[in-house]
């Protein structure tokens, strides 16, 4: 753990596609710290909110969105985060709509993914170590922390409406995670629609699985910006359509998280909503045996010092 655990920011945000900083938040520094799994994709800004609260955020895809959604250093990502001594992230994502009541531009708070990946990302700290590791998933979302936000989204959407249509907000919904980057054919999104996805998108994994391993409540808020494929007298998504929804998306996600942000550090310090994460690896590690390498436990105590320390 770096010294900047000190600094007690324990809310990181993870902006996506068209969320590239956040609102009304005073700058403090950038940190970019270098994790046994690299660097994070961009360095991290350390910022305050009014009251002096300080929060982290990174932008998933970097900076200037220069990282394919395959190629985030997730691990890196997460793993920086906890070292900043982050508990809770808010990821934001553009997503696509798999549903007609799911209208570009409105906002969802998945609690189930359908993993569509192909096995490109690496998806846990324990892979290519001698510790093994399962942790559970089967709710791949902090549960109490997205039914927290649930009422806070929705009333920050209400304010964020500059006199439009306020943008919808859906729960309970379930995310389909695909490779990319190209996006789904006709049929893939049909077949995805068939399964009981709702929203589609390329970045959920494996950052919510490495949000579990390394114990982070994680929580997801997702914009729709298209209907992706599946509708038969439409035309298929393309980048141009996501990118007409993708400013005022951007713009309303920075008033989201300009709005929950206090209230949010201040439950978190208080720890009811973010106790079903903590400990939750205890007994996903296989118990300790001669095979284990010290290099292997040393690498994992940066993300789990209280098991590998
Ligand atoms: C720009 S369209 C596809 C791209 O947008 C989403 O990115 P993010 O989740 O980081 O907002 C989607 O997952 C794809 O990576
Ligand atoms: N239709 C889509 N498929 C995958 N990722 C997306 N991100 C935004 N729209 C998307």
């Amino acid at each position: 753990m770096s010294s900047e655990a000190s600094e007690n920011v324990l809310i990181g945000v993870i902006g996506g596609s068209g969320l590239y900083h956040l609102d009304n938040l005073t700058f403090v520094k950038h940190v970019n710290p270098e994790t046994p799994w690299g660097y994070p994709s961009s360095p991290i800004t350390v910022c305050a909110l009014p009251s002096g609260t300080k929060v982290a955020f990174l932008a998933r895809h970097g900076a200037g969105h220069s990282i394919a959604p395959s190629a985030v250093p997730a691990r890196a990502n997460i793993a920086a985060l906890k070292s900043l001594g982050v508990r809770a992230v808010l990821a934001f994502s553009a997503v696509g709509s798999l549903r007609e009541e799911i209208a570009p531009g409105d906002f969802v708070l998945p609690t189930q993914i359908i993993d569509r990946t192909k096995g490109v990302r690496p998806a846990s700290f324990f892979e290519g170590t001698t510790v093994v590791a399962h942790a559970a998933f089967g709710d791949p979302f902090a549960g109490r922390l997205v039914r927290w936000l649930e009422a806070r989204v929705r009333a920050a959407l209400a304010h964020a409406a500059r006199g439009g249509a306020v943008p919808g907000l859906h729960t309970d919904k379930c995310i389909v995670c695909m490779e990319g980057p190209q996006f789904s054919t006709r049929a893939e999104s049909q077949m995805y629609r068939a399964w009981g996805a709702d929203i589609i998108n390329m970045s959920v994994l494996p950052e919510a699985k490495l949000a579990r391993e390394a114990e982070l409540s994680y929580a997801l808020i997702a914009t729709a910006t298209d209907y992706d494929a599946w509708r038969p007298n439409e035309s298929p998504v393309t980048a141009a359509e996501v990118f007409k929804t993708l400013q005022e998306n951007a713009r309303i996600s920075r008033h989201v998280a300009a709005t929950v942000l206090e209230e949010l550090h201040a439950a978190a310090a208080e720890g009811d909503i973010l106790t079903e994460e903590a400990g939750s690896m205890q007994y996903s590690i296989m118990p300790r045996s001669e095979q284990q390498k010290e290099e292997d436990r040393q690498k994992l105590a940066y993300i789990l010092p209280a098991y590998f320390s």
